[in-house]
């Protein structure tokens, strides 16, 4: 009898499997096998992609480093960097509004940083924060400001000169998305005539190296008066309404 019971749950599981492979596939990439690399190897997955980089880029190629991680993503480990689809869509978006000051929140790797700061025209600054110490890549027009959102952008006036953000790219984690807008909001003055732009890829989905998850889009608005907007899924806090 409980046989009988065990079997009949077995399509159950399979349904499960076959619906929810992409999560299982993360699950396994992201976790299990980075947890047995790091014991084998002794450091960590963002170091071993960092040697990865050093050892294969063309040195001061912003295009080849990008390139390069994108092979280490795709062939070896998965790494949380924005990626080479969303990537276009960032690389685009600061092609097309040319920010003189530029705001990042969440380093990473710095992925996204060489991508910003390679497309950004001479003169501008990219401020780019990361609560991780260990999570650091600087670039020329780069300033990496390591701390918590929370702590920093209160002293981004003051402490560290940035008296506007034209365009802000808001990548750490997606539950404080709308804390630290309103942080932003009291603390910087927002962009050209108060009209900044705001890009918000949608977190935990449009994992690098995971094609199946790369549905996400970004967005930038021109905000009057800080117009919030996401994309995908709406449960950051932000639905694209006004605040
Ligand atoms: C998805 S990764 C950023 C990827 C990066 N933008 C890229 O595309 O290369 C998120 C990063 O945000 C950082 N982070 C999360 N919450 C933060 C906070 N409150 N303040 C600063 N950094 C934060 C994490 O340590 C992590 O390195």
């Amino acid at each position: 009898m409980p046989e009988t019971i065990a079997l009949a749950f077995i399509p159950f599981l399979f349904t499960l499997i076959i619906r929810y492979r992409h999560y299982f596939l993360l699950f396994y990439r992201a976790v299990l096998v980075r947890r047995l690399q790091d014991c084998l190897t002794g450091i960590s997955r963002e170091e071993r992609a960092f040697q990865y980089v050093l050892t294969h880029a063309i040195p001061g190629d912003p295009h080849h480093i990008l390139e390069t991680f994108d092979q280490w993503c795709y062939h070896c480990e998965y790494l949380s960097n924005v990626g080479p689809h969303k990537g276009k869509i960032l690389d685009r978006l600061i092609y097309e509004n040319t920010p003189l000051t530029v705001l990042e929140l969440g380093t990473y790797c710095g992925y996204a940083t060489i991508l910003m700061a390679q497309g950004l025209p001479m003169g501008a600054r990219l401020y780019t924060v990361e609560m991780d110490p260990r999570n650091a890549a600087v670039a020329e027009k780069v300033e990496l400001i390591v701390g918590a959102s929370e702590e920093v952008i209160p002293q981004l006036k003051e402490k560290h000169g940035l008296l506007k953000a034209d365009f802000v790219f808001m990548d750490h984690w997606k539950r404080c998305y709308l804390r630290d807008l309103q942080l932003l909001e009291a603390h910087v003055g927002m962009g050209r005539d108060g009209v900044p732009s705001l890009c918000l890829p949608e977190a935990g989905n449009g994992q690098q190296g995971m094609d199946h998850f790369d549905d996400s889009l970004f967005c930038s608005f021109p905000l009057g008066q800080l117009a919030l907007a996401t994309v995908g899924r709406q449960d950051t806090g932000l639905d694209g309404s006004l605040v």
